[in-house]
């Protein structure tokens, strides 16, 4: 079972894909094998391709063994990354949003020789906060 956020799904699992899927009810259905065997078409379940199909998929009054069709299908769940993150501790809500902000472009360019002048070397780069994930 797969994890995503719902950002993820679009950019993962879109049209263009080598496996789309759409989502109902929070869970990541791949719409691959089944789409040839849908009596209402394949067209229809690839426009939903990356998307949220919840409400389209209710608004036919797909039969009950439509539904179980649809869990066979499925291949994960939807989650939003924002929920996962523990607002417990306020260091935690900081790392995170260092994480979400611009850390990755601390370029290590200390010059450690040559010029020889460690002057201005505030080594910055003892930035624990890169180890934190937002997993
Ligand atoms: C994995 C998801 C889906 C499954 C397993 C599924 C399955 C089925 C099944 C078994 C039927 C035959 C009637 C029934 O038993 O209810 C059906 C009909 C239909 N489905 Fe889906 N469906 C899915 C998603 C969708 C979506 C996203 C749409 C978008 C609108 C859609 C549109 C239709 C339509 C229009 C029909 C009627 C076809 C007709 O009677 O001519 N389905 N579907």
């Amino acid at each position: 079972m797969i994890k995503l956020s719902m950002k993820q799904v679009q950019a993962q699992h879109g049209r263009k894909s080598k496996q789309p899927c759409f989502v109902i009810s929070g869970r990541i259905i791949a719409i691959g094998k089944f789409k040839d065997e849908h009596p209402g078409g394949e067209d229809v379940m690839m426009e939903y391709a990356g998307l949220d199909a919840t409400e389209a998929f209710e608004s036919m009054r797909h039969s009950e063994s439509a539904k179980r069709k649809v869990l066979e299908l499925v291949i994960g769940e939807v989650v939003e990354m924002s929920d996962q993150v523990s607002s417990s501790d306020d260091d935690e809500k900081r790392l995170t949003n260092i994480n979400t902000g611009t850390t990755s472009v601390q370029s290590p360019k200390t010059p450690r020789s040559s010029s020889g002048s460690r002057n201005n070397n505030s080594e910055q780069d003892h930035d624990e906060s890169r180890k934190c994930s937002l997993q």
